[in-house]
This record gives C-alpha cells, structure tokens and sequence, in this order.
C-alpha cells in the first residue's frame, strides 16, 4: 500500500472517530474535557485530509497546517484529559500555546528556509511524545474515585504510540540513511499505520471513560437516594415509636393500647383463640411519691417498665394506661396459665430493688386484674372493664395480689381439663398401662397444683404437701418407666435415664429456691409441668411408645401392675 492509500485510510478512520466523539458530545451526557477530544479528532481528521492533497496545495497547508492539527490533536488529548480530572491550570494554557507557536515557528524554518523531512519528523517526534507523556502521566498517578478500565485503556494507548514514536525517532535519526529511498518510504508508512490504529483506540479509550464516570456517578446517585430512603424509613420508624410509646417507661402507650385491643379482639372473635387483658396497679405509689418524690417514683416506675418487658412474651403486649396503672394483652394462653405467670410478675415486682440516688429505695407490689374475652363480650372496652373490676377487687382484697373476674374464672374451669385432656389426647398415649397411669397421675399433681395457686389464699403447708407429693410421683415414675425399657431392651435406655437424671436434679434444686423464697410458684409450676412432664413425653417418650407395641401386652401388665 502507498503512502496515500494509508492515509486514506487514516482519514477514514478519524472521520468515524470524529463522529462517533460528536454524537457522544451531542446526545450523551459527557464531563467537561470530551469537548477537547472531540475537537482532537477533527483537527487529526483535517490534518491527514490535507496531507492527501500534499502535490495539489501549497506546502504551507499540505505541510506546516497539517503538522500543526496533527499536534494539536495530541494537545487536545492531554488537555481533555487534565480537564476531565480536574488538573487544568491555567498555566498549562501558556505551555501549550508556547509549544504550539514555536512547533510552527520551527516547522515553517525547516520547511520553507531550509527544508529538511528528516528534522521535520524528529520535530514532530519530540513534540507529540512530550505532550502524550504528561497525558500518560495525569492518567495514571492521580486515580480519581472512578478510574477505571477507560483510562487504563487511554493510557495503554498513548503508551504505545509514545514507545512507536521513541522507535520512530532512533529510527528516523539513525537508520534512515542507511537504507535506500523505498525502504525509507515503507519505514515510515508502518508508524503511520501504528498512528492509525492508536487513533482508534484512543478515542475508544475516550469514550469508555466517559461510560464510566457517568456508571460511577449514577452509582453516587443511587447509593444517596438509598440512604435518603433508609433515613426516611428510619424516621418514619422513629416518629412512629414516638407516637406509641410512653417516653418514661419505654412501654406502648394508651393510644397503642386502643389500637392493639381492637385489632387483637376482631381477631380473637375471627379465629376463635383465647385473649386475655391484665390490670395491673402499683400499690399506694402516692405514699411513695409523697416520701421519695416525684423523681424517684419516676425512677421505679422505669425500672417496672423493664421488668414487665423482660419477664412476659414478645407477642404480648405492654401498656401504660395511665399514672401508675398497666394494662398487659396476652395472646394465644389460657387465663389459668396467664394467671400463673403474672403471679410470677407480682412476685417479681416484691423483689425489685430500685436505688435512686444512691439510695435503695422501699419494695414495692403491685395488684392485678384479670379477664378473658368470652362470647359475652361484645366490644373490647367491656373485657378492659371487667378486668378493671377484678383490679380493684385485688385492691380491696388486700394488693399485692391477682384477682381473676369472677365469671370469667368460672368459664375457664374447664379449659384447666382441657389442657390436662390435650397432652393425653389417644396419639400420646404409650399403650402401656401403668406408664399411661402414672402420666396420667403427675398431670393430675400438676392439675391440683395449679388449682393451689389460682386460690385465693393458697395455703403454704398445703403447696408444701403437694409439692412433695409431685416430686414422689415423679421419681417413681421415672424408676419405674426405666425399668419398663430395660425390660424391652430399648437401645436409647441411657440416654433416656440421663434425661431423668437431669430432669429430677433440676426440680429438687427449683422445689428448694420455691422453699426458700428466691423463685415464683408459677415458675416451678412451669418447669415441673411443661419441662418434667409435658415436654419430657412429648419428646422424649414418644420415641420408645413404638418399641412399646412389640412387647406382648399380657407381659406389659404382668411385669408392672404391682408395682
Ligand atoms: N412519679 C410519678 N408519679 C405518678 C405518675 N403518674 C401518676 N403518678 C402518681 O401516682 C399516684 C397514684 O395514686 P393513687 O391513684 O391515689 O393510688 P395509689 O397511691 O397507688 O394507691 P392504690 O392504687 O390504691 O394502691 C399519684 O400520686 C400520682 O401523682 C408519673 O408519671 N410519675
């Protein structure tokens, strides 16, 4: 290919180039520095468009004009650059200006004074290669939070004509003459062929970036947008909390209260399911206030909040009513359970020890009403009045003390059966009939226990009785059951008697804190109730019923029924 045909081509190629920059520049969104490669590439373009006419045009356009565009082409690529970064100075103007002027100045002396083609290249050389290294030199050593791989491919590519231009120059100085003209000519048509390519590439190059920087910043965009919208929520959340919950305890509000009940009631009325609403009231708070003040009232009726919170189910929920009153909705229970664990609350609350000001202030108790919604109830407010009935019968009553409303009590008499009756439903039954009794026997114990405790007044040596009763029963049982395993060769025996082991260890040391003081009725009801004996069938002994139907049931009743 001959000279002309190549840069031919070139043009071509810039000319696509040229377009390419302009309908970025015209439809995209393009950061400040595009504009100057754009005009680059059109001054590259017309530069090798006038080198095409070099035998037709004088040599002031073919020759020095079109050197001139060619350079400013390679200027305009460093001042994109440091404008796009950011780097401009407006002295970097006069360099650029000073360069450019004395290119001219030099090129019109070794073209019209005293032509030399060889001085001309080298010229051409130092110049180009100075400004596209300052480039190199912006591009790659101040990395801006979006570089990318955009500038690493603009860099590449000044890099590599810069190296093309340095080969240009040894070759053009020094071995040019050593060759005959034809070489010389196809010598430099292979680095106007390299120019070509770079020409692409840096435009390629350009554009990338751009891409990028627009990437990064919609990047910005959308994280600021996702962090306004997380403070928005949290806000939200925050206003929300505010608008529900009681600023000195920390508990729901009144207005939370309404909400909660309403909803929790239409759903109890929907789905059939149990709901319980609970009063409580601190007990001669104003004497409390009247001797500690006003501040130190505050401090305990803080550290009630906490308490309340800690002890009661995450699904249930926590109001101030008023002053010193709250009002507890426990879902999904029955009123003989709730009763037990609020009795645990009331025992609780005697053991509270506030300090205010370095100083502990007095025990203080508290009184609690307790009603469930029945069919009778034909609004929320009702259930909320009777429990506010048997409030103020627990404050007549003497305080520090739960009262159930009386006709509620009365309907939940037979929800105690069904609880009883619900754990011996057919499929927990073992087939074996003394185990079967004796469940049935420890059920029974827990039954009666919990009858103690919803008395009125239950009676210490009474639950002292009872108590030791339950824990012979339960040891008898679990020798017994044992036996029964060892006798049908159960493969899990050990682990199985560990289990009792652990169990019956556990229910000696609670018994002794109950006796002593230090631990709730209703809460060693519930261990001994739901840990020792329901849960311990229903995960425990359910895995060897199956064991069981093998053994022949005449042995069954033969081995046992004495015992
Ligand atoms: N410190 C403090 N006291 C409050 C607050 N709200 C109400 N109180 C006080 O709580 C006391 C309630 O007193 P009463 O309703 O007469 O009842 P009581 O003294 O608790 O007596 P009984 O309820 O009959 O056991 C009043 O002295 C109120 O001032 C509060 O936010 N902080």
């Amino acid at each position: 290919m001959d000279m002309k045909t190549l840069v031919a081509v070139g043009i071509m190629m810039a000319l696509a180039s040229t377009l390419s920059m302009a309908t970025t520049l015209l439809t995209r969104r393009v950061y400040p520095g595009f504009g100057y490669w754009t005009f680059g590439v059109l001054c590259r373009t017309l530069g090798s468009l006038l080198f095409l006419f070099r035998d037709q045009l004088s040599l002031w356009l073919t020759i020095i004009l079109a050197n001139t565009l060619l350079l400013a082409d390679i200027i305009l690529i460093g001042r994109g650059v440091r404008v796009f970064r950011d780097q401009h100075h407006p002295n970097h103007s006069s360099i650029e200006i000073a360069a450019l002027l004395s290119f001219i100045a030099l090129f019109i002396w070794l073209t019209i004074v005293v032509p030399d083609t060889k001085m001309r290249i080298l010229l051409w050389c130092v110049y180009s290669s100075a400004f596209m290294s300052w480039a190199i030199f912006i591009l790659l050593t101040r990395r801006p939070a979006w570089f990318g791989s955009g500038d690493q491919f603009l860099a590449l590519a000044l890099i590599f004509l810069v190296l093309a231009t340095f080969i240009r120059i040894g070759y053009t100085a020094f071995f040019e003459g050593l060759l005959p003209d034809l070489m010389v000519a196809s010598g430099q048509a292979v680095f106007i062929v390299i120019n070509i390519g770079m020409t692409l590439l840096i435009v390629l190059g350009q554009i990338i970036m751009n891409a990028q920087r627009i990437e990064y910043d919609y990047c910005l965009v959308q994280q600021e947008l996702e962090r306004d919208i997380a403070e928005r929520k949290y806000l939200e959340t925050q206003l929300r909390e505010e608008t529900i919950r009681d600023p000195l305890t920390g508990l729901f509000n009144r207005r939370y209260l309404n909400e909660s009940l309403q909803r929790e009631f239409s759903r109890c009325q929907r789905n059939g399911g149990s709901l319980i609403i609970a009063m409580l009231d601190l007990d001669h708070f104003k004497r409390f206030n009247d001797s500690y003040g006003h501040d130190a009232g505050d401090a305990v009726l803080r550290a009630v909040g906490e308490l309340l919170q800690h002890s009661l189910r995450r699904e249930d929920i926590v109001c101030r009513y008023g002053g010193e009153e709250i009002t507890m909705i426990l879902s999904e229970t029955t009123l003989a359970v709730a009763a037990a664990r609020l009795d645990g609350v009331r025992h609780a609350l005697t053991c509270l020890r506030v300090r205010h000001q370095d100083q502990e202030l007095p025990p203080i108790s508290a009184s609690i009403g307790l009603a469930a919604v029945e069919s009778i109830d034909l609004t929320p407010n009702t259930v909320l009045a009777r429990a506010d009935v048997a409030l103020y019968r627990a404050k007549q009553n003497g305080r520090n003390r739960i009262e159930v409303n009386a006709t509620d009590f009365n309907i939940t008499e037979p929800s105690k059966t069904a609880f009883i009756r619900l754990i011996l439903r057919d499929c927990f039954l073992s087939g074996h009939m003394l185990i079967d009794h004796q469940h049935q026997q420890l059920f029974d114990d827990a039954n009666q226990l919990l009858d103690l405790i919803l008395n009125e007044r239950p009676d210490a040596a009474e639950v002292n009785l009872l108590l030791d009763k339950m824990m012979r029963d339960l040891i008898q049982h679990f020798r017994d059951e044992e036996q029964v395993l060892i006798a049908i060769g159960y493969p899990g025996l050990v682990e199985h008697a560990i289990l009792h082991y652990s169990l019956i260890n556990q229910s000696v040391v609670l018994v002794e804190q109950f006796r002593a003081g230090s631990l709730a009725i209703s809460s060693l009801l519930e261990f001994l109730a739901h840990d020792a004996i329901v849960k311990h069938i229903l995960n425990e002994d359910r895995k060897f019923f199956g064991h069981l139907q093998n053994f022949p049931t005449s042995e069954k009743i033969d081995n046992f029924q004495c015992q």
